[in-house]
């Protein structure tokens, strides 16, 4: 077969031509990501932690343990020494756990770039800060806004290695460095577009992953598309105010990084954080589901700091309380759904009664009645 890369990669390619570019990990993503910006005609380098994997990307175009199958550009090289990576490289893509972020930008900081701009393709929030991505950059390398970006969007890794069609959104809040990142990262399948709403491409990506769990755990359970279409349109508005009231443009929500990465993660079997609710849903423990994974699955860790957040703002997260009590154990998964309705829903035996959090629970979905849906 042809590929889209092959058939039609030259126009893209003169546009990126000589632009020195960096991706930091080598996981699913990283290594996609990578093979975006090399079909898309930049001089990429790969940073892997593990020297096995940068070697076997180097010497035989491949990631065997994170995209079987995939060949990789030839033009793509990848290394495990920050310091070569990271030379001459004008945009420096992160595509690192969100829990080791802070400590990856300590490692690359003495061979970053003055000029660098530094670019986020993390999905997560800091669990001890519960800082976005893009803030913990801000923290850690004391950098200003207009050198700190954020690509987010309906990407499951494998689909786009294997060059199926989809977009994503750069953002910035200087819109000529978000359309240099979106330059670098248009392949003939791979359209990235441009916004200044960092806050709301960022949040997107983040909240989507909490949804996602809760649709696994009541596939997990056996429950059918009615359960899964009403938990993704409530879904929805908890991550519209919750993004709102943390400065986002709703618009952004409604845009490729919000419903359109909805959608994907929630609808696919590929999505680990849709697998890992399916496990939960199944029985497994989150001991149990962490082992099976091997692979990250963020919105496990970005439960609870999301939940603070929305306390400290006022925002109202049915759902997201749902899946945390679910994973906490404090809540069967059975009883996970959009609209339950008060305690008595849940058997008492499923409650250890008087339990603050099932408490607020009740008072939430008390405030949702006679709201829209
Ligand atoms: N896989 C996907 O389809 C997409 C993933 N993302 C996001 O990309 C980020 C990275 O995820 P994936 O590549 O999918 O994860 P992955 O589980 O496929 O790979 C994680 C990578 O991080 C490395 N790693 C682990 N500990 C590390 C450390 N201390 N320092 C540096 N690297 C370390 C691992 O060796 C591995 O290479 C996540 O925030 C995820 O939400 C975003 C869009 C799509
Ligand atoms: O972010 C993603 C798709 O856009 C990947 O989702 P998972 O991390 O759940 O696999």
């Amino acid at each position: 077969m042809t590929t889209r890369s092959a058939a039609a990669g030259s126009v893209h390619s003169d546009r990126n031509r000589g632009r020195r570019v960096a991706v930091i990990g080598a996981g699913s993503w990283g290594t996609t990501f990578a093979k975006v910006l090399a079909d898309a005609g930049c001089d990429v380098t790969m940073w892997a932690r593990r020297p096995e994997i940068a070697n076997e990307i180097q010497v035989a175009r491949r990631n065997s343990q994170y995209l079987p199958g995939v060949n990789l550009p030839k033009t793509l090289t990848a290394t495990d020494d920050l310091a070569t990576a990271l030379q001459g490289a004008r945009l420096v893509f992160l595509a690192v756990p969100s829990q080791t972020l802070r400590q990856n930008l300590i490692d690359l900081e003495p061979y970053l770039d003055r000029r660098s701009v530094l670019v986020s393709l993390v999905k997560g929030v800091e669990k001890t800060t519960t800082m976005r991505m893009s803030e913990v950059i801000a923290d850690t390398l004391d950098l200003g806004p207009e050198r700190i970006a954020v690509v987010s969007g309906p990407n499951i890794a494998l689909e786009i290695a294997k060059e199926q069609p989809t977009g994503a959104v750069a953002s910035c809040v200087d819109l000529g460095v978000a359309q240099e990142v979106a330059m670098a990262a248009n392949a003939p399948y791979f359209r990235t577009y441009v916004n200044t709403d960092v806050i709301g491409t960022e949040l997107g990506g983040v909240l989507k992953n909490l949804i996602a769990l809760a649709i696994g755990i009541v596939d997990g359970v056996g429950y059918g598309e009615n359960t899964k279409a009403a938990i993704i349109t409530r879904g929805l508005a908890e991550m519209t105010e919750f993004s709102v009231a943390s400065g986002a443009d709703p618009a952004t929500l409604s845009g490729l990084a919000g419903l359109g990465d909805l959608i994907a993660t929630c609808q696919s079997p590929l999505s680990r954080n849709n697998t890992a609710g399916r496990l939960i849903g199944q029985g497994y423990t989150q001991e149990e589901t962490r082992e099976q994974m091997q692979q990250v699955a963020e919105g496990i860790t970005s439960v609870p700091p999301v939940l603070e957040l929305a306390r400290e703002r006022g925002i109202v997260m049915p759902i997201v309380e749902q899946v945390q009590m679910v994973l906490s154990g404090k809540m069967q998964p059975e009883y996970l759904g959009p609209h339950l309705a008060t305690e008595d829903d849940v058997p008492q035996a499923e409650l250890s009664l008087g339990s603050p959090q099932i408490g607020r629970l009740k008072r939430l979905f008390d405030r949702m009645k006679g709201t829209r849906g």
